[in-house]
Protein backbone atom coordinates (compact mmCIF):
# COMPACT_ATOMS: atom_id res chain seq x y z
CA UNK A 1 0.00 0.00 0.00
CA UNK A 2 1.44 3.57 -1.23
CA UNK A 3 1.95 5.76 1.87
CA UNK A 4 -0.26 8.34 0.84
CA UNK A 5 -3.34 5.34 1.15
CA UNK A 6 -2.01 4.69 4.62
CA UNK A 7 -1.72 8.03 5.81
CA UNK A 8 -4.85 8.76 4.67
CA UNK A 9 -6.28 5.27 6.31
CA UNK A 10 -4.53 6.60 9.72
CA UNK A 11 -6.89 9.51 10.22
CA UNK A 12 -9.99 8.49 9.89
CA UNK A 13 -9.55 4.74 11.17
CA UNK A 14 -10.06 4.01 14.86
CA UNK A 15 -6.16 3.18 16.23
CA UNK A 16 -6.79 -0.87 16.43
CA UNK A 17 -8.58 -0.70 13.07
CA UNK A 18 -5.44 1.49 11.95
CA UNK A 19 -3.15 -0.64 13.07
CA UNK A 20 -4.72 -3.92 11.19
CA UNK A 21 -4.81 -1.81 8.05
CA UNK A 22 -1.42 -1.41 8.33
CA UNK A 23 -0.02 -4.40 9.40
CA UNK A 24 -2.04 -5.92 6.57
CA UNK A 25 -0.50 -3.84 4.33
CA UNK A 26 2.95 -4.78 5.42
CA UNK A 27 3.44 -1.21 6.58
CA UNK A 28 4.82 -0.20 10.13
CA UNK A 29 2.43 -0.83 12.96
CA UNK A 30 1.42 2.56 15.00
CA UNK A 31 1.45 2.30 18.90
CA UNK A 32 -1.11 4.34 19.73
CA UNK A 33 -1.17 6.08 23.61
CA UNK A 34 -2.68 3.39 25.46
CA UNK A 35 -0.81 0.92 23.69
CA UNK A 36 2.69 2.76 24.51
CA UNK A 37 1.25 3.08 28.38
CA UNK A 38 0.86 -0.74 29.07
CA UNK A 39 4.46 -1.34 27.68
CA UNK A 40 6.19 1.10 29.43
CA UNK A 41 6.89 -0.10 33.05
CA UNK A 42 8.62 2.93 35.69
CA UNK A 43 11.87 0.88 36.53
CA UNK A 44 13.40 -0.22 33.53
CA UNK A 45 12.26 2.88 32.68
CA UNK A 46 14.46 5.09 34.87
CA UNK A 47 16.99 2.59 34.40
CA UNK A 48 17.33 2.85 31.40
CA UNK A 49 16.83 6.44 30.58
CA UNK A 50 19.64 6.93 33.52
CA UNK A 51 22.02 4.64 31.18
CA UNK A 52 21.44 6.84 27.97
CA UNK A 53 22.19 9.75 29.89
CA UNK A 54 25.34 8.35 30.48
CA UNK A 55 26.22 6.53 27.35
CA UNK A 56 25.31 10.33 25.59
CA UNK A 57 27.71 11.80 28.10
CA UNK A 58 30.51 9.76 27.27
CA UNK A 59 30.62 11.24 23.38
CA UNK A 60 32.01 8.23 22.24
CA UNK A 61 29.69 7.48 19.60
CA UNK A 62 27.53 5.37 21.10
CA UNK A 63 24.67 8.26 21.53
CA UNK A 64 24.43 10.02 18.29
CA UNK A 65 22.50 13.58 18.87
CA UNK A 66 22.70 16.57 16.75
CA UNK A 67 20.72 19.73 18.64
CA UNK A 68 16.97 19.41 18.35
CA UNK A 69 16.09 21.82 15.14
CA UNK A 70 12.78 23.96 16.10
CA UNK A 71 11.27 27.00 15.34
CA UNK A 72 8.42 29.08 16.38
CA UNK A 73 5.06 29.80 14.28
CA UNK A 74 3.69 33.02 14.03
CA UNK A 75 2.08 34.51 15.45
CA UNK A 76 3.93 33.23 18.23
CA UNK A 77 1.63 30.24 19.59
CA UNK A 78 3.36 26.97 18.84
CA UNK A 79 6.61 25.61 18.40
CA UNK A 80 7.72 22.93 16.45
CA UNK A 81 10.88 20.68 17.27
CA UNK A 82 12.38 17.89 15.48
CA UNK A 83 14.75 15.43 17.94
CA UNK A 84 16.51 12.24 16.26
CA UNK A 85 18.80 9.83 18.01
CA UNK A 86 21.05 6.66 17.80
CA UNK A 87 21.89 4.19 20.66
CA UNK A 88 24.14 1.89 20.27
CA UNK A 89 23.12 0.18 22.97
CA UNK A 90 19.28 0.19 22.83
CA UNK A 91 20.10 -0.22 19.18
CA UNK A 92 17.88 2.04 17.92
CA UNK A 93 16.82 4.89 15.88
CA UNK A 94 14.11 7.33 17.03
CA UNK A 95 12.90 10.58 15.35
CA UNK A 96 10.31 12.67 17.81
CA UNK A 97 8.30 15.23 16.59
CA UNK A 98 7.02 17.62 19.03
CA UNK A 99 4.79 20.66 19.39
CA UNK A 100 3.66 22.74 22.27
CA UNK A 101 0.94 24.77 21.49
CA UNK A 102 0.48 26.74 25.56
CA UNK A 103 -3.07 27.60 24.39
CA UNK A 104 -4.57 24.35 23.50
CA UNK A 105 -7.57 23.63 25.62
CA UNK A 106 -9.41 20.31 24.29
CA UNK A 107 -6.13 18.93 23.07
CA UNK A 108 -2.57 18.56 25.10
CA UNK A 109 -0.65 21.09 24.98
CA UNK A 110 2.82 19.34 23.73
CA UNK A 111 1.92 16.85 21.30
CA UNK A 112 4.30 14.64 19.26
CA UNK A 113 4.70 11.31 17.30
CA UNK A 114 8.14 9.27 17.68
CA UNK A 115 9.10 7.28 14.35
CA UNK A 116 11.07 4.33 15.04
CA UNK A 117 13.99 2.68 12.65
CA UNK A 118 16.08 -0.20 12.68
CA UNK A 119 19.93 0.76 12.95
CA UNK A 120 21.02 -2.73 10.87
CA UNK A 121 18.75 -1.91 7.81
CA UNK A 122 17.52 1.88 8.01
CA UNK A 123 14.48 0.60 7.66
CA UNK A 124 11.06 2.38 9.79
CA UNK A 125 10.03 -0.52 12.23
CA UNK A 126 7.02 1.42 13.91
CA UNK A 127 5.01 5.05 14.62
CA UNK A 128 4.16 5.68 18.04
CA UNK A 129 2.45 8.55 19.93
CA UNK A 130 5.16 10.14 21.71
CA UNK A 131 3.10 11.67 24.33
CA UNK A 132 3.15 9.29 27.01
CA UNK A 133 6.57 8.16 26.35
CA UNK A 134 7.03 12.33 26.42
CA UNK A 135 5.88 12.42 29.66
CA UNK A 136 7.24 9.16 31.13
CA UNK A 137 10.44 9.84 29.79
CA UNK A 138 10.82 12.99 31.36
CA UNK A 139 9.85 11.76 35.01
CA UNK A 140 12.12 9.00 34.39
CA UNK A 141 14.97 11.51 33.96
CA UNK A 142 14.40 13.84 36.97
CA UNK A 143 14.19 10.76 39.18
CA UNK A 144 17.66 9.13 37.78
CA UNK A 145 18.74 13.22 38.67
CA UNK A 146 17.64 13.15 41.85
CA UNK A 147 19.20 9.31 42.72
CA UNK A 148 22.51 11.14 42.30
CA UNK A 149 21.74 14.66 43.20
CA UNK A 150 19.59 14.62 46.27
CA UNK A 151 20.41 13.65 49.62
CA UNK A 152 16.88 11.94 50.56
CA UNK A 153 13.75 11.82 48.76
CA UNK A 154 11.40 11.52 51.70
CA UNK A 155 9.28 14.93 51.28
CA UNK A 156 8.81 15.72 47.23
CA UNK A 157 7.44 18.63 46.06
CA UNK A 158 5.78 19.16 42.96
CA UNK A 159 4.51 22.80 41.16
CA UNK A 160 2.66 21.92 38.35
CA UNK A 161 -0.87 20.35 38.02
CA UNK A 162 -0.43 19.02 34.47
CA UNK A 163 0.53 15.97 32.54
CA UNK A 164 4.19 15.98 34.01
CA UNK A 165 3.05 16.81 37.78
CA UNK A 166 1.07 13.53 37.52
CA UNK A 167 4.12 11.40 35.28
CA UNK A 168 6.73 12.95 38.35
CA UNK A 169 4.09 12.21 41.08
CA UNK A 170 4.33 8.23 39.50
CA UNK A 171 7.75 7.89 38.29
CA UNK A 172 9.20 8.72 41.90
CA UNK A 173 6.28 6.95 43.87
CA UNK A 174 7.02 3.56 41.18
CA UNK A 175 10.65 3.96 40.84
CA UNK A 176 12.06 5.62 43.95
CA UNK A 177 12.59 4.03 47.53
CA UNK A 178 11.52 6.09 50.20
CA UNK A 179 8.92 8.39 49.25
CA UNK A 180 6.91 9.27 52.33
CA UNK A 181 5.14 12.71 51.24
CA UNK A 182 3.74 13.91 48.29
CA UNK A 183 3.25 17.66 48.11
CA UNK A 184 1.07 19.52 45.34
CA UNK A 185 0.54 23.23 44.32
CA UNK A 186 -0.85 24.59 40.79
CA UNK A 187 -1.73 28.01 39.75
CA UNK A 188 -5.24 26.14 38.69
CA UNK A 189 -6.56 24.90 42.23
CA UNK A 190 -9.51 22.91 41.27
CA UNK A 191 -6.72 20.99 38.39
CA UNK A 192 -4.64 20.30 41.30
CA UNK A 193 -7.05 19.09 43.87
CA UNK A 194 -8.21 16.48 41.25
CA UNK A 195 -4.79 15.60 40.75
CA UNK A 196 -4.35 14.92 44.65
CA UNK A 197 -7.60 13.30 44.61
CA UNK A 198 -6.61 10.55 41.98
CA UNK A 199 -2.84 10.05 42.97
CA UNK A 200 -4.33 9.15 46.61
CA UNK A 201 -6.79 6.96 45.34
CA UNK A 202 -3.45 5.55 43.01
CA UNK A 203 -1.26 5.17 45.84
CA UNK A 204 -3.46 5.02 49.12
CA UNK A 205 -0.03 4.41 51.27
CA UNK A 206 1.51 7.82 50.72
CA UNK A 207 0.73 11.33 52.06
CA UNK A 208 -0.54 13.80 49.84
CA UNK A 209 -0.90 17.61 50.53
CA UNK A 210 -2.68 20.14 48.44
CA UNK A 211 -0.77 23.32 49.14
CA UNK A 212 -1.60 26.78 49.69
CA UNK A 213 1.00 28.14 48.11
CA UNK A 214 4.07 27.18 45.87
CA UNK A 215 6.11 28.58 48.93
CA UNK A 216 4.46 26.27 51.52
CA UNK A 217 5.08 23.57 49.15
CA UNK A 218 8.49 23.14 49.00
CA UNK A 219 9.42 24.39 52.88
CA UNK A 220 11.06 21.27 54.36
CA UNK A 221 11.42 19.53 50.67
CA UNK A 222 13.87 17.33 50.14
CA UNK A 223 13.48 17.29 46.30
CA UNK A 224 11.76 19.97 44.39
CA UNK A 225 9.97 19.51 41.03
CA UNK A 226 8.68 22.11 38.82
CA UNK A 227 6.44 20.82 36.46
CA UNK A 228 4.76 24.07 34.89
CA UNK A 229 4.59 26.08 31.62
CA UNK A 230 5.08 29.09 33.23
CA UNK A 231 7.20 32.02 31.47
CA UNK A 232 7.82 33.58 34.49
CA UNK A 233 9.71 32.36 37.85
CA UNK A 234 7.50 30.51 40.35
CA UNK A 235 10.22 29.16 42.43
CA UNK A 236 12.52 32.03 44.23
CA UNK A 237 15.95 31.73 46.12
CA UNK A 238 14.58 33.44 49.75
CA UNK A 239 12.54 30.48 50.02
CA UNK A 240 15.16 27.83 50.17
CA UNK A 241 17.86 26.64 52.54
CA UNK A 242 21.86 27.01 51.96
CA UNK A 243 21.73 23.53 50.94
CA UNK A 244 20.31 19.72 51.08
CA UNK A 245 17.73 20.39 48.45
CA UNK A 246 17.62 19.26 44.93
CA UNK A 247 15.51 20.65 41.84
CA UNK A 248 14.35 19.17 38.83
CA UNK A 249 13.65 21.83 36.55
CA UNK A 250 11.23 20.46 33.77
CA UNK A 251 8.81 23.22 32.52
CA UNK A 252 9.29 26.63 31.44
CA UNK A 253 7.99 28.66 28.75
CA UNK A 254 9.47 26.51 25.79
CA UNK A 255 11.96 26.20 24.92
CA UNK A 256 13.77 28.42 27.46
CA UNK A 257 14.03 27.71 31.62
CA UNK A 258 11.94 30.64 33.27
CA UNK A 259 10.75 29.11 36.38
CA UNK A 260 13.67 29.91 38.89
CA UNK A 261 14.31 32.67 40.25
CA UNK A 262 17.77 34.21 38.00
CA UNK A 263 19.48 34.36 41.66
CA UNK A 264 18.82 30.89 42.60
CA UNK A 265 20.24 29.68 39.56
CA UNK A 266 23.56 31.83 40.26
CA UNK A 267 23.78 30.06 43.42
CA UNK A 268 23.27 26.87 43.00
CA UNK A 269 25.21 24.01 41.17
CA UNK A 270 23.83 23.57 37.73
CA UNK A 271 23.29 20.13 36.47
CA UNK A 272 21.43 19.54 32.57
CA UNK A 273 21.21 16.19 30.51
CA UNK A 274 23.12 18.10 27.39
CA UNK A 275 25.47 21.34 27.74
CA UNK A 276 25.24 21.87 23.76
CA UNK A 277 20.97 21.81 24.43
CA UNK A 278 21.84 23.86 27.22
CA UNK A 279 23.20 26.32 25.30
CA UNK A 280 21.15 26.49 22.47
CA UNK A 281 17.75 26.60 25.00
CA UNK A 282 18.92 28.13 28.27
CA UNK A 283 17.39 31.29 27.08
CA UNK A 284 17.97 34.85 28.76
CA UNK A 285 19.85 33.44 32.04
CA UNK A 286 23.14 32.00 31.38
CA UNK A 287 24.83 30.09 34.18
CA UNK A 288 27.81 28.00 34.47
CA UNK A 289 26.68 23.97 33.92
CA UNK A 290 28.83 21.97 36.78
CA UNK A 291 28.26 18.72 35.17
CA UNK A 292 26.04 16.70 32.56
CA UNK A 293 23.89 14.61 35.10
CA UNK A 294 25.27 11.61 32.38
CA UNK A 295 28.94 12.28 33.53
CA UNK A 296 27.55 11.52 37.57
CA UNK A 297 26.24 8.56 36.32
CA UNK A 298 29.38 7.35 35.14
CA UNK A 299 31.63 8.96 37.86
CA UNK A 300 33.42 11.09 35.43
CA UNK A 301 32.22 14.21 37.12
CA UNK A 302 31.22 14.55 41.58
CA UNK A 303 28.48 16.44 42.36
CA UNK A 304 28.83 19.73 44.73
CA UNK A 305 27.31 18.95 48.14
CA UNK A 306 27.66 22.20 49.25
CA UNK A 307 24.92 24.23 47.17
CA UNK A 308 21.61 23.50 46.50
CA UNK A 309 21.31 21.26 43.26
CA UNK A 310 19.31 22.16 39.75
CA UNK A 311 19.35 19.84 37.32
CA UNK A 312 17.38 21.92 34.47
CA UNK A 313 16.09 19.21 32.00
CA UNK A 314 15.43 20.18 28.31
CA UNK A 315 15.01 16.98 26.99
CA UNK A 316 16.74 14.49 24.98
CA UNK A 317 16.22 12.41 21.71
CA UNK A 318 18.03 9.71 23.44
CA UNK A 319 15.51 9.47 26.21
CA UNK A 320 12.60 9.03 23.70
CA UNK A 321 14.95 6.35 22.12
CA UNK A 322 15.14 4.17 24.74
CA UNK A 323 11.55 4.42 25.57
CA UNK A 324 10.89 3.57 22.48
CA UNK A 325 13.35 0.58 22.59
CA UNK A 326 11.27 -0.74 25.64
CA UNK A 327 7.74 -0.14 23.87
CA UNK A 328 8.94 -1.83 20.67
CA UNK A 329 10.65 -4.72 22.72
CA UNK A 330 7.65 -5.13 24.71
CA UNK A 331 5.75 -5.04 21.05
CA UNK A 332 7.21 -7.71 19.60
CA UNK A 333 7.52 -10.25 22.38
CA UNK A 334 3.23 -9.59 23.15
CA UNK A 335 2.54 -11.90 20.30
CA UNK A 336 -0.33 -8.79 19.54
CA UNK A 337 0.65 -8.15 16.33
N1 LIG B 1 12.24 18.97 30.06
C1 LIG B 1 11.56 18.20 29.24
O1 LIG B 1 12.08 17.23 28.73
C2 LIG B 1 10.12 18.49 28.98
C3 LIG B 1 9.57 19.65 29.45
N2 LIG B 1 8.25 19.90 29.25
C4 LIG B 1 7.73 21.17 29.76
O2 LIG B 1 7.06 20.94 30.99
C5 LIG B 1 6.02 21.92 31.17
C6 LIG B 1 4.72 21.22 31.52
O3 LIG B 1 4.32 20.39 30.46
P1 LIG B 1 2.97 19.55 30.58
O4 LIG B 1 2.84 19.03 31.95
O5 LIG B 1 2.94 18.63 29.44
O6 LIG B 1 1.90 20.70 30.34
P2 LIG B 1 0.43 20.83 30.97
O7 LIG B 1 -0.25 21.84 30.11
O8 LIG B 1 -0.18 19.52 31.14
O9 LIG B 1 0.68 21.49 32.41
C7 LIG B 1 1.16 22.80 32.52
C8 LIG B 1 1.02 23.26 33.96
O10 LIG B 1 1.59 24.58 34.06
C9 LIG B 1 0.66 25.41 34.77
N3 LIG B 1 0.92 26.78 34.37
C10 LIG B 1 0.81 27.30 33.13
N4 LIG B 1 1.14 28.61 33.15
C11 LIG B 1 1.45 28.91 34.44
C12 LIG B 1 1.86 30.08 35.11
N5 LIG B 1 2.02 31.23 34.45
N6 LIG B 1 2.12 30.00 36.44
C13 LIG B 1 1.97 28.85 37.12
N7 LIG B 1 1.56 27.71 36.53
C14 LIG B 1 1.31 27.73 35.21
C15 LIG B 1 -0.70 24.88 34.38
O11 LIG B 1 -1.68 25.30 35.30
C16 LIG B 1 -0.43 23.39 34.42
O12 LIG B 1 -0.50 22.91 35.76
C17 LIG B 1 5.97 22.70 29.85
O13 LIG B 1 6.70 23.89 30.01
C18 LIG B 1 6.68 21.80 28.87
O14 LIG B 1 7.27 22.48 27.82
C19 LIG B 1 7.41 19.01 28.64
C20 LIG B 1 7.93 17.83 28.14
C21 LIG B 1 9.34 17.50 28.25
O1 LIG C 1 12.07 17.08 25.14
C1 LIG C 1 10.89 17.32 24.84
O2 LIG C 1 10.15 16.49 24.31
C2 LIG C 1 10.37 18.66 25.13
N1 LIG C 1 11.04 19.56 25.77
C3 LIG C 1 10.32 20.77 25.91
C4 LIG C 1 9.01 20.52 25.29
C5 LIG C 1 9.05 19.12 24.78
Amino acid sequence: MHIITYLIKTLVLSSEQRSDVAEMAGAPPFLDDSAVEALLPWRPLVDAVERSLADYSRRDGSVQQPVRSSFFLPPGSGWFGSMSAFSKSADIIATKLVTSFPENVNLPKIQSTILVHSPADGSLLALMSGECITARRTAAASVAATRHLAARSSVLAILGSGVQARSHAEAFLEASDGVKEVRLWGRNRAATGELVESLSQQYPAVRFVHSESAQLCVAGADVINTTTASPEPILFDSWLPDKGVHINAVGGKVPHKTELEPALLQRAAVYTDSREGAASEVGPVRVPVHAEVGELVSGSAAADKDKISVFLSFGMAVEDAVAARLVWSGYQSSGDH
